[in-house]
């Protein structure tokens, strides 16, 4: 099976052209491809499907490293738009299909701008860490965040998040993705993340979106640009006039072949 790799901000995916729709993807093969010892290694997996619904002619059939599916994936996002500029099959702004809806993307040299579902701050709910808990606001980007705010007496390093952390499960039944935020100023922040579906990860758009949307409601704010450091670098989020565009790099590293039999698949 051919497949490419790529990453944005090290939120990385293993993308499978599949324009003629002959691949069937199931939860084991996703997580088979997504194991970072027996398979390619990602995050996540980005199938590249045709889309005949006259809005866009691409639909990303986005799966977590997990083998569930989500609505949404704003690195991913970036990486299609990369990708389909790479084989030629799009330009200028590029809009394609998601679970979310449909979403554009604008290619500006290096990085890649999506418009985003607008984010939003709907209720409040709590994460707990170990010893820690601590409050956040619920956010919807398509799909679902806890942001949560940390106190200045714990550094966003000192974090363990090689477990997952608890959350209310009645307020989240479709479980959640969770973002750790550490102020650095009214409109630039630091957050690690918990993925659902793919544990901690270099970078989240969409948890980049939601903890921007929260960073400028507290400051007042409707419009305006928040950057995000990310452990894997750093992304802008941009509020204008009821938009949401999240900008950063996004690269394709590596292409080939997989051999399904050999990883068991
Ligand atoms: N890394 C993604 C989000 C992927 C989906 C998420 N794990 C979920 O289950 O909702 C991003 O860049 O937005």
């Amino acid at each position: 099976m051919r497949f490419l790799k790529g990453h944005g901000t090290g939120n990385d995916f293993v993308l499978l052209p599949d324009l003629d729709g002959r691949i069937t993807l199931t939860p084991e093969l996703v997580a088979t491809l997504c194991d970072r010892r027996r398979g390619i290694g990602a995050d996540g997996v980005l199938r590249v499907a045709s889309f005949d619904g006259g809005e866009a002619d691409f639909f990303m059939d986005y799966w977590n490293a997990d083998g569930s599916l989500a609505e949404m994936c704003g690195n991913g996002a970036r990486v299609f738009a990369r990708y389909l500029v790479t084989a030629g099959l799009a330009a200028g702004t590029i809009s394609f299909m998601t679970r979310a809806g449909v979403v554009r993307a604008v290619v500006e040299g290096d990085a890649i701008s999506v418009e985003m579902t607008p984010p939003k701050v709907y209720g409040v709910s709590t994460a707990t860490l170990g010893h820690l808990t601590l409050a956040g606001a619920a956010v919807d980007v398509g799909n679902p965040h806890l942001v949560c705010g940390l106190p200045a007496s714990v550094p966003l390093e000192s974090l363990d998040l090689t477990r997952a952390p608890e959350f209310d499960t009645d307020f989240f039944p479709a479980g959640v993705n969770v973002e750790f935020v550490a102020p650095v100023s009214e409109r630039h922040v630091r957050m690690r993340v918990y993925e659902r579906g793919s544990a901690e990860t270099m970078s989240c758009g969409t948890g980049a979106c939601a903890v921007a949307a929260v960073a400028l409601r507290d400051a007042g704010l409707d419009d305006g640009t928040v950057s995000v450091e990310v452990p894997g670098g750093q992304v802008t989020v941009r509020f204008e006039g009821g938009e949401c565009w999240l900008r950063g790099p996004a690269v394709l590293v590596a292409e080939g072949d997989v051999d399904l039999r050999a990883i068991g698949a």
